[in-house]
């Protein structure tokens, strides 16, 4: 596997008024090339400050980090033309168009300016090139962000929180451009606490809480470990029936409605022991395990960000941040 992105026991920790406080401590991380990967945690687990190091923007106490094999902070320079970031919301001149505004940063950074038309092109902003930044919408000014970032054609890109503050019509645009530059076979590094949105866009995450590594890999395996698959059952007598799937060995647990059962193989078996006692199954619906569940199973013995940033709402299951 290529490796895009590699750091090992990364810590660092900021002097503030409370003495030294630790916000990244030990986080290993590998971020394959090509693809979306997602660095996911709740408010305050360390995200932009790991993105910061990364880029070379602060220094770490202790550990390691590479990008494309060389050392960061070290031989950034040799490998920073084949990297994009947005960590910050870029200032883009509000009276100017959007094309203007990408044609000055073309200008400085010495790309040809027939750049400038692919990249509106990739962020699905060509036929709004000419109107002005003023009057773009949020995820607009966003994507102008990611075309800016796209001007010199990087083959890794970072980005911290990009869909904060969009509403769902921006979130949906700003993932549908990652999803794109991932499938085009660049690596799209994007942090988030929005899990249900990193589920959708995602090949591969790595999870962190506490500013520590909790999990890592394919979306799909860490799904995958997120505990037995369950299946909710609608059923004339929920009490019945819970009697008697918990005699056949099954997990159920029961509210008003409908029964949750875990432990089944295949979801027939329920209807087969039910209908075995003359109960009659009306629906029978596997529950999908998703990134919620499986950050709250990796964090039940864990903090999840600091104190201050826990209180001020943490980690999102989904919708806007
Ligand atoms: N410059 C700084 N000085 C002091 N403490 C800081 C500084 N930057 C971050 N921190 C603290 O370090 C911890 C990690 O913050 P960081 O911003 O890296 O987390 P995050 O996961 O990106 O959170 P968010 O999603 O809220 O941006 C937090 O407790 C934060 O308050």
């Amino acid at each position: 596997m290529d490796v895009a992105v590699q750091t090992v026991n990364l810590r660092k920790s900021y002097l503030g008024r409370g003495g030294r406080r630790v916000a990244v401590q030990g986080l290993t991380m590998t971020v394959p090339a090509g693809g979306v990967h997602g660095f996911l945690g709740p408010n305050g687990s360390g995200k932009t400050t790991t993105i910061r190091m990364l880029l070379g923007l602060i220094r770490p106490d202790s550990g390691t980090a590479q990008v494309f094999g060389r050392s960061v902070p070290k031989e950034l320079p040799a490998v920073i033309d084949r990297v994009g970031a947005i960590v910050e919301s870029p200032k883009f001149f509000p009276a100017f168009t959007g094309r203007q505004n990408l044609r000055l940063l073309a200008d400085a950074i010495g790309t040809p300016r027939h750049r400038i038309d692919e990249v509106l092109e990739t962020t699905h902003l060509g036929d709004r090139g000419r109107d002005r930044y003023a009057g773009y919408s949020l995820g607009m000014k966003q994507r102008l962000a990611i075309a800016a970032t796209l001007l010199k054609d990087p083959e890794l890109l970072i980005f911290d929180e990009p869909t904060n503050g969009l509403d769902p019509a921006g979130i949906r645009e700003v993932r549908d451009t990652m999803r794109s530059l991932g499938e085009s076979g660049r690596t799209v590094l994007v942090s988030s606490h929005i899990l249900a949105e990193m589920e959708q866009v995602a090949d591969t995450v790595t999870i962190i809480g506490h500013g520590r590594t909790l999990a890592e890999g394919a979306v799909a395996d860490i799904l995958g470990g997120a505990g037995a698959p369950q299946v909710r059952v609608t059923v004339s007598s929920p009490a019945q029936a819970e009697d008697v799937l918990t005699t056949a060995g099954l997990r159920v647990s029961r509210d008003d409605t409908h029964l949750v059962v875990s432990g089944a193989d295949d979801p027939a078996e329920i209807t087969r022991l039910l209908a075995g006692h003359a109960l009659y199954v009306s629906e029978l619906t596997p529950i999908r395990p998703d990134l919620e569940s499986a950050f709250l199973l990796l964090t039940s013995d864990e903090g999840l960000g600091s104190d201050a940033d826990r209180q001020a709402g943490g980690l999102a299951a989904g919708g806007a941040a």
